[in-house]
Parts: structure tokens; sequence; C-alpha cells
């Protein structure tokens, strides 16, 4: 028979389970400590508040710029994503009234199975797993990537980081292995970024579409405070989300097709119908070689009139492909997650799409 609710939970018992089951417990930082160590003061507030809104007003069609959210797979060394970031500043001057790039400052990555999580996670990459190191360095990095004027754009998979980085946020995914998961369309619901949804690996386009419906809603959901104390929070709804498709199960949904079927479902469900491309991932069969021909054949379709066509995502470094995460024998500047383009073939591509959307 089932114990009375208010019954004493038997303490003896659950401590020899928790005996047998928690290995290790770290303190972490609060997130109002680490906003207060790293402070994003009002000017740069205000920056990131108009940031936010120019990513805003072309999601829904009031700016015909292009929407390019570009960097590393993953960031792994600090100094290598600043020298991005300047690279990336200098020739953001240079497009500016052509495209919007947003820099990828990617600190968790979700994997298929296992693997390296991120530098939130494991900075020293290593498996050490330094964790309060972790999201403090992912703070400062978001923190001096703004600081050099760029938007800057994340993927948030562990809901509980949020309230450390979400103040730096320009733009947001949600990817394709938590799309469909309520605590992540909650979370998106609560952002006052403009989030893109991923189709899921399996290529199936709906899950997005229905995780816009589930975000555009308020919601009364479980959220960490910023002393880290556990609040039932309701949530204002985010109006600001679109699709991202990135191809699934190995297949590409780039091409014109793909996207009019997209766009029309969108339609139908009474949904934000303009479209990111992501050019890497299942849309490059993930060959990162193939990143600049998903790329051009996107810009022929919004030259041709497909103006749904705002937003591209590609995935580049410094330097061209990827390497194993070998800590005594790394290379500068090469992901160590997905393989990415070389930084010569992104100020190519950048330029390239500004003169044709000139
Ligand atoms: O973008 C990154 C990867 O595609 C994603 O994190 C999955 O990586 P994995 O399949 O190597 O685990
Ligand atoms: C993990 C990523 O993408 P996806 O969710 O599409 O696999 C990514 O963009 O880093």
């Amino acid at each position: 028979m089932n114990a009375p609710i208010n019954t004493p939970i038997n303490t003896a018992c659950s401590s020899t389970a928790q005996a047998s089951t928690l290995m290790s417990a770290t303190a972490l930082p609060l997130p109002a400590e680490l906003r207060q160590r790293v402070v994003v003061n009002s000017t740069l507030s205000a920056q990131i508040d108009q940031q936010r809104q120019a990513v805003q007003r072309i999601l829904s069609g009031q700016d015909n710029r292009l929407l390019v959210v570009v960097g590393p797979c993953s960031i792994h060394d600090p100094d290598a994503a600043l020298e991005y970031a300047d690279r990336l500043a200098a020739l953001s001057d240079e497009v500016s009234e052509q495209i919007l790039p947003v820099m990828r400052v990617y600190v968790e990555k979700p994997r298929t199975t296992v693997g390296w999580k991120g530098l939130a996670y494991d900075p020293d990459l290593d498996g050490s797993g330094d964790m309060p190191r972790g999201i403090a360095l992912s703070r400062e990095l978001m923190h001096a990537v703004a600081s050099r004027g760029l938007p800057v754009a994340t993927e948030l998979l562990q809901p509980m980081l949020a309230p450390y980085l979400d103040d730096l946020l320009s733009w947001v995914a949600i990817g394709a292995r938590t799309t469909e998961s309520q605590l992540h369309r909650e979370l998106a619901s609560d952002l006052s970024a403009a989030v893109g949804f991923k189709n899921a690996t399996s290529g199936d386009v709906q899950v997005a579409i229905d995780a816009m419906q589930a975000a555009a809603h308020s919601h009364q959901r479980f959220a960490m405070d910023r002393q880290g104390r556990p609040i039932m929070q309701e949530t204002a709804g985010n109006p600001h989300t679109h699709v991202v498709l990135r191809g699934g199960h190995g297949e590409p949904n780039y091409q014109a097709h793909h996207v009019r079927s997209a766009v029309n479902t969108l339609r139908e469900a009474g949904q934000n119908p303009r479209l990111m491309v992501d050019c890497s991932h299942a849309n490059a069969r993930k060959d990162h070689r193939r990143q600049s021909e998903v790329m051009l054949d996107v810009l022929a379709q919004r030259q041709a009139g497909d103006a749904n066509l705002v937003a591209l995502m590609l995935e580049s470094h410094l330097y061209e492909g990827k390497q194993a995460l070998t800590p005594s024998a790394l290379r500068y500047g090469v992901s160590v997650t997905d393989a990415c383009v070389s930084w010569e073939t992104t100020e190519r591509l950048l330029k390239t799409a500004a003169e044709r959307l000139t």
C-alpha cells in the first residue's frame, strides 16, 4: 500500500540510494553573482536591445537585409573566438547595408550520443568538467563579443543556464534535438531575443512549427531566479520565432520545393513564414565544403523573388575543417566539433551575398 502523502521520508533509505548514485556535487555561482561580476552596463544594454530589434525587423519583413548567424560550431578557445569576432566586426561594417551578421558563440553542444559538451561544461577540454569556470568564461566571452559591437547568438540547451547569459543574446537557437521539448518551448516563451527552432534531426519541420505556436503562448513554468531560487514563472510568450531548415537524416531541405512546402505549412498554421536556412548540418550532408553551394543556392532563390528567405546560418572558423579534441595537440582556430569553412571563405561568401543583394 502507498504511504499517505504526509508520511516522513525514510531518510536512512534515501541516503543509501543517494550514496549509490551521487559521485560528486559542486556549487555553481549564482546568476546574480556572475551578472554582477560581468556587468551589462546601460550603453551595452541599449546596443543589445537595438540589435534584438534589428533581428526582429528582418524576421518580420520590415527590414530587407539578410540575417546571417555565422561563427564556430563551438567555442573551445576564447582567444581564437575573439580574433574571429574582431574580423567579423570589421567585415560587418563593410556589408552592413545588405547583411546583419550575428556571431555564433555556442558554449553548449547537444551530442548525438556522448562527446565534449562545450565550454560551459568543460572549459579545460579534458573531462575535468570545471563548470563554475566554464559558465563564467562563457559570460565573459559573450560580453567581450558584444562589446565589439557584434550581436551574439547561441543555442540554449540547458534551461538553467539561461539566466547566466540571456541578457547578452540577440538571437537564440533551439536545436534539432530539443525543438520538440516542452521545456525548451517554455524557455523560448520567456526570452526577449528572437528564437529560431530547427527542424528535427529526422527532417520533420512540423515540430518546429508546433514549437513556434507553443512559444508564442504564455506559460507557467519551473524556473530559477537570479538568486538561484526555484520559482514558478509566468512567461510573456515570444512572438519573434521562426523555423530553421537544417536538413534531416543526411538529406538537405534548402531547395526551392522544400522552402515552398515549409512556407505553405507555416502560412496554413498562421505562423511567420520567414525562414532561416542553415547551410551546415544535413543541408551540407555534414561536409563543410558544401556550405558555399547551399548559401549560393539560397541567394539565387532570394534573387528569384522568394522574400521569405530572410536568414542564413554558416559554421565558420578561422581555419577550415575540424580536429580531434586532443588538448596537448590542438591547432589554433580549428573547430573541435563540426567542420567549419575558413575565414577566407566566410569573407568571400558574405561579400558575394552583399553584392548580390545590392
Ligand atoms: O552542430 C553540432 C553537431 O552536429 C551536434 O552537436 C551533434 O554532434 P555529434 O553528432 O557529433 O554528437
Ligand atoms: C547543433 C547544432 O545544430 P542542430 O541542432 O541543427 O544539429 C548547431 O547549430 O550547432
